[in-house]
């Protein structure tokens, strides 16, 4: 079984605005409401690719309840653990450019996080965990370790799709897969990057880390899959770019679906850019005709 963990959920608020006027009365042209979460995402989209996952995390709420009710309808398996807090809501703007407004996330207590621990003890070594997105800040700085030692000591294997100190200390337990965008990548070593050079040769350092796999995003300009037999660089397919909300979760899903099954890199590497652009050329997450239908598009070439 595949396991994606979502410590900060969200019901992501979709709102455009024609012309955004700040400090104004502005009218929504339509608005729309998602579940969001990194790997509530992750887990949409493996449903999508066929590729069957259970939903975990924290969700409490009028606003858990909306995200329930989402997935149960669309029959995808959840067994989040229940707290007393509002899961939040973020906002995406959408105007000429996405601003996004996140949550901080509710306080989880410590009876809460036991229970989250205590229920990855029926994890065994043929599963998979996805971890994904942010920590409320009420959680100590390590749990996502914690979590990684629990899952990692049953012999199961996991990817992480965070940023900062949590990700850099995932890395001595060699994560499958990390994708930290271009801006991560730069926000990780305190560097700028702007060639490919540059992508590659702090990619690497987080393969020299543990990271058996580190893709590295770059919106329409494609992705950049580092590994330790080689290095690809893929091409973004061209659209229309309507949402970039879950672009990078949909890469995971997308990666891993091909990955779990056959450990083929490079076809996993394609399908992880066709679920990311499919997702970035649709309104919410991107539908699995939509993904088959770009991936002719996406040409991968060894660097
Ligand atoms: N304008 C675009 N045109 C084509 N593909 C795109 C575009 N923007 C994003 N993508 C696709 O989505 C993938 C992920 O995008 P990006 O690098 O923005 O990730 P991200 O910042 O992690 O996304 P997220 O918004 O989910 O956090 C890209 O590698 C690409 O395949
Ligand atoms: O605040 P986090 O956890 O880093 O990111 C949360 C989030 O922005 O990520 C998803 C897209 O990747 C959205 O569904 C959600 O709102």
């Amino acid at each position: 079984m595949i396991y994606t963990i979502t410590l900060n959920p969200s019901i992501d608020f979709i709102v455009p605005v024609d012309q955004l006027k700040l400090g104004k009365l502005n009218y929504m042209n339509d608005e729309y409401k998602v579940p969001g979460g990194k790997g509530i995402n992750v887990s949409r989209i493996l449903q999508e690719l066929t590729t069957s996952s259970t939903a975990l995390g924290f969700i409490g709420g009028f606003t858990g309840n909306f995200i329930i009710d989402f997935l149960e309808k669309r029959n995808l398996k959840t067994d989040f653990i229940s707290i007393s807090e509002d899961t939040r809501i973020n906002i995406k703007l959408k105007s000429s450019s996405e601003t996004e407004i996140n949550g901080r996330g509710p306080s989880i207590s410590s009876d809460e996080s036991s229970k989250l621990l205590s229920q990855l003890e029926k994890i065994t070594a043929n599963d998979f965990v996805v971890l994904s997105g942010s920590k409320p800040p009420s959680l100590p700085a390590d749990f996502y370790e914690k979590v990684i030692k629990k899952v990692t000591e049953t012999g199961a294997r996991f990817a992480i799709d965070t940023t900062g100190d949590a990700l850099m200390q995932s890395l001595a337990y060699q994560p499958l897969v990390i994708k930290p965008n271009q801006h991560e990548l730069e926000d990780l070593f305190g560097v700028t990057i702007s060639t490919n050079e540059d992508v590659i040769k702090y990619g690497k350092k987080l393969l020299k880390k543990g990271a058996q796999h580190v893709i590295v995003s770059m919106g329409a300009d494609g992705a950049i899959l580092i590994t330790n037999n080689g290095v690809y660089k893929g091409t973004s397919p061209s659209g229309t770019l309507r949402n970039s909300v879950g672009a990078g979760d949909s890469m995971i899903a997308g990666f891993l679906s091909i990955y779990l099954t056959s450990q083929n890199v490079l076809e996993a590497f394609k399908m992880s850019i066709a679920a990311g652009s499919a997702t970035a050329f649709s309104h919410d997450l991107a539908t699995r005709n939509k993904i088959d239908n770009l991936l002719s598009e996406i040409e991968i070439t060894t660097l």
